[in-house]
């Protein structure tokens, strides 16, 4: 096992090699994975399932961002100062709350989430799942082949029998603003990994990652300023943003909304000019905020940049856009079919562009595993809308939570997308204040919106904001994946006394 330091990371990576199988070793596999995310993983085990044999070829830890540096570590870091502030809303449990948060013990509670950046874990799943692991960095190079430059530089080739498929995910995009390249700063790896809260920090880009960064640290003890070019979580319904926004400030959190960043500078505590003290953001309106670190949160990019896509006419500056069954489009005339008239390249995940989020990402691989199986075994594909091979839950029913306090909880298109999509809608708009959501908490404050076809009288896009809203996201994905008629959603009987009762006061204020 190898502990290999990076600069952008605060904890040595661990690879374990005992499973893997030295890239010069591997010539030909029916599928050929490019990146061990999340995504790729579940590519190569759906394939596997579906009988052809698959290779992932990783460069840092199977697992990917996900596991190690996103959704696992910040969920873990959250999730304790979550359990404080319900047990702080419910007296009798509040008294029982005397000390402060642990810190130490919360960062240490997150490395067990990450296995300490060990992947030996993944790795034994992939190996016992029948999956070929490769180190190395993979590119495309030209049809149905891939490149690997193995950690000791040696560079070999995979042919794909069947198919290629990019999984390689997104990195951190960088604002232009003056300094920021050349000053040292936290991006979403160095904050989920970090070793230690610092006393205060200001958080640049008010998407997700900035405003659940902003609470999980504000929350672990840090003095926060979150600076957001437009409103908090612009990507929601606008009132889930402002919900948010107020929660945080009531938490002590500094929010300047529509405020721009214009330069970044860090001092040296010492004499060694290192740039460790304390770092400046100028905002445009000439206010320099002091923080001891600053995060920048201001969105991700499609990782297309060295993945050799150039080698078969593909950009290598934007998404690699994919049609309905995760076969990429693009591919120059004559080069988009393998010999046997079949779709040979592949992307799913963040690579793609599209709901940069993992249930997502995977949803798309088990479409892409199976159908390349399908192919493979002349089967008929079935990618017409919500077919078996199909990815319509992308474009119609993309779900997520965002993990504040109080938790955004959507699925499917927000007001304005129905509008712009040409649907004839009605919205209803309604506070959650319902017998369950009132015990859960006192001063339990939350908000619902649903948002109805009015032609098909189906429910196509609902949003919940409030605390521990996330567990009903999959009742509203039911009803919009299902496109239950509201007549028959009438007869879902939410139980007496949850939050869900908030589904029967949307359908009478609709009308029912
Ligand atoms: C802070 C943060 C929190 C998040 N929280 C959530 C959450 O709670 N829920 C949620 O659903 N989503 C969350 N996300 C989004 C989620 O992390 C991504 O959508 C998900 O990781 C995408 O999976 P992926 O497999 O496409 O890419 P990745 O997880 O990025 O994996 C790509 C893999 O490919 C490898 N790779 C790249 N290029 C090459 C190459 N050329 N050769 C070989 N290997 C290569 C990388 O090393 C990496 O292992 C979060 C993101 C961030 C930043
Ligand atoms: N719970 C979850 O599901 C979860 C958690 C974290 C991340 N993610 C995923 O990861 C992806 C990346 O998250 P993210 O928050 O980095 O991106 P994002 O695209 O959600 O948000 C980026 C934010 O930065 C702002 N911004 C851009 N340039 C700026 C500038 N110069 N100054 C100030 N603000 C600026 C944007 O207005 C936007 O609000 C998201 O698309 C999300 O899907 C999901």
């Amino acid at each position: 096992m190898g502990a290999v330091p990076t600069p952008s990371h605060t904890h040595d990576l661990h690879r374990s090699d005992a499973k893997t199988t030295p890239a010069a070793d591997v010539t030909e596999a029916d599928v050929v994975v490019i990146g061990g995310g999340p995504v790729g993983e579940n590519v190569a085990a759906r394939a596997v399932r579906g009988g052809l044999s698959a290779v992932i070829v990783e460069a840092e830890l199977l697992g990917g961002e996900c596991s190690y540096w996103a959704c696992m570590p910040s969920k873990a870091l959250i999730r304790p100062t979550q359990a404080l502030a319900a047990a702080r809303r419910l007296p009798g449990a509040r008294e029982a709350v005397t000390g402060s948060v642990d810190a130490a013990a919360v960062l240490a509670r997150r490395d067990s989430f990450t296995s300490g950046w060990d992947d030996g874990g993944q790795v034994e799943w992939a190996v016992g799942a029948d999956i070929t692991v490769v180190r190395g960095h993979g590119r495309v190079a030209g049809e149905k082949r891939v490149e690997v430059t193995a950690p000791d530089g040696t560079t070999t080739t995979i042919a794909a029998r069947r198919a290629v498929v990019v999984a390689t995910g997104s990195t951190p995009s960088l604002p232009p603003v003056e300094g920021l390249r050349d000053t040292p700063h936290w991006g979403s790896r160095e904050a989920t990994s970090a070793a230690r809260v610092p006393a205060s920090l200001v958080v640049l880009g008010a998407g997700v990652v900035g405003c659940e960064l902003a609470q999980a640290f504000a929350r672990l003890g840090s003095t926060v300023t979150l600076v957001a070019s437009s409103t908090l979580l612009s990507k929601n319904e606008p009132r889930a943003g402002e919900l948010v926004a107020d929660a945080l400030r009531e938490e002590g959190v500094d929010v300047r909304l529509h405020t721009r960043a214009v330069s970044v500078s860090r001092e040296s505590s010492d004499e060694d000019d290192d740039g460790d003290g304390p770092v400046t953001l100028v905002l445009a309106d000439g206010t320099a905020l002091v923080a001891d670190e600053l995060l920048v949160a201001t969105g991700r990019r499609p990782a297309v940049g060295d993945v050799g896509l150039d080698t078969v006419g593909l950009p290598t500056d934007a998404a690699l856009a994919v049609d309905t069954t995760g076969a990429a489009t693009g591919l120059a005339q004559g080069s988009a079919l393998d010999q046997g008239g079949q779709p040979w390249l592949y992307a799913a995940g963040d690579v793609t562009g599209d709901a940069p989020l993992t249930h997502m990402g995977k949803y798309v691989a088990r479409a892409v595993g199976d159908v390349i199986a399908a192919r493979a075994r002349g089967e008929q594909v079935h990618d017409g809308a919500w077919g078996a091979h199909a990815t319509t839950a992308q474009q119609q029913a993309v779900t997520q939570v965002t993990f504040t306090d109080p938790e955004v909880t959507s699925v499917g298109l927000t007001a304005a997308q129905a509008e712009r999509a040409g649907l004839r809608t009605r919205v209803v708009d309604l506070d959650i204040a319902v017998a369950g959501s009132a015990l859960h908490a006192d001063g339990y404050t939350g908000w619902a919106r649903m948002v109805v076809d009015e032609d098909r009288r189906v429910v196509v896009g609902v949003t919940f904001v409030g605390p521990d809203t996330a567990e009903l996201l999959h009742s509203a994905t039911v009803a919009v994946v299902g496109e239950v008629p509201l007549e028959r959603l009438w007869h879902a009987v939410p139980a007496y006394p949850t939050i869900s009762e908030v589904w029967l006061r949307l359908l009478e204020a609709y009308g029912l």
